[in-house]
């Protein structure tokens, strides 16, 4: 090649983090966007949000979309969750499969691995994750079952790489990787998305949270929340600033939100108070919480509502 054609296509386009609870899937976001996107905590399935990372590099911007657990259906509703992961992974560029270097490979990993094995489109790249808590040769053997797996399943890995988002060790090296995985094109976002986002990603999971208390069975995954503004009150003085948080909690039918409102409004505005208090703990300043309960029909089928719901 001469001199003239070095410079490679600038690549865009998204990719996903699959694995089973607690594999490392949003830590490992947060370690590659570099902000904290995703909440993580210690409690299994914290995920249930598709929340978007943005890794903006001068050759490639690489979108993370942040897909909801695949579990065993045992319900309808267990079922839609997963046809809502299946859909995900059916438009993504790369699948991320991440695996604990610290877990044997286990029934919910081939599990996970089947369903991979289903999809056509996307590279799939496979994640020893947590590397940090074993040794080299625990870390080898895991990358060696893993190898296994998609052989005994019929496809091939793009790449194989332990990281640890925890030390940050491979963490760049993965970036590296991913982003020729993707195809030519010019960034899917404006740099500077990503400076605003994260913390309304944040407010709208808090709220969907506390919106969800009491009533997970009833409207388990039907839930979403958008956060529409977030600006700073005009005329307060310096040392006690407010931030005015304006949101819509989204339910599918219209029967659903007479649930979440509750009788007299009584449920909702308990609803705000509780994540009131968390957003205000979260941004470090007080917050007036404008909440609103809107319908938007089956919102978890469209994809056009899914995208304008964060999904
Ligand atoms: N030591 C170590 N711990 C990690 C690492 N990555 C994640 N963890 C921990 O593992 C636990 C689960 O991490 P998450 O990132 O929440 O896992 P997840 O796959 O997003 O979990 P779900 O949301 O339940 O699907 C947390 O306690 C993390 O602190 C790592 O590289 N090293």
């Amino acid at each position: 090649m001469d001199g003239m054609n070095a410079t490679p296509a600038h690549r865009a386009g998204f990719a996903c983090f699959v694995g089973r609870p607690n594999a490392g899937k949003s830590t490992l976001t947060n370690a590659l966007v570099g902000t904290k996107v995703a909440i993580t905590s210690d409690r299994p399935q914290t995920t249930r949000h598709t929340v978007r990372g943005i890794v903006h590099r001068p050759d490639a911007q690489l979108v993370l979309v942040d897909t909801p657990g695949l579990h065993k259906p045992r319900t309808l509703l267990g079922e839609r969750l997963n046809d809502l992961v299946r859909a995900t992974w059916a438009e993504v560029d790369v699948i991320g499969f991440c695996l604990p270097a610290d877990q044997k490979l286990g029934p919910g990993d081939r599990f996970i691995a089947k369903e991979l094995a289903e999809v056509k489109r996307a590279k799939k790249v496979a994640i020893v994750t947590k590397t940090d808590l074993v040794n080299r040769e625990a870390v080898a053997q895991q990358l060696m079952a893993v190898d296994r797996l998609g052989r005994e399943l019929g496809f091939e890995w793009a790449e194989i790489i332990p990281v640890s988002a925890k030390s940050g060790d491979q963490v760049e090296l993965l970036a590296d990787l991913l982003a020729p995985l993707l195809p030519e094109g010019p960034d899917l976002y404006p740099d500077g998305e990503l400076t605003d986002e994260p913390e309304q990603v944040m407010v709208a999971e808090l709220i969907r949270e506390a919106a969800l208390e009491g009533v997970r069975d009833e409207l388990p995954h039907s839930l979403a929340v958008v956060v529409e503004e977030m600006t700073p009150r005009e005329g307060r003085p310096a040392d006690r600033p407010l931030i005015d948080v304006r949101a819509d909690v989204y339910v599918e039918r219209s029967s659903q939100k007479g649930i979440v409102i509750g009788p007299k409004g009584a449920r909702l505005k308990d609803v705000g108070t509780k994540s009131r208090a968390q957003i205000e703990a979260l941004l470090g300043t007080k917050v007036f919480l404008d909440l609103h309960v809107r319908v938007a029909k089956d919102w978890q089928r469209d994809p056009k509502q899914l995208r304008r719901l964060g999904f």
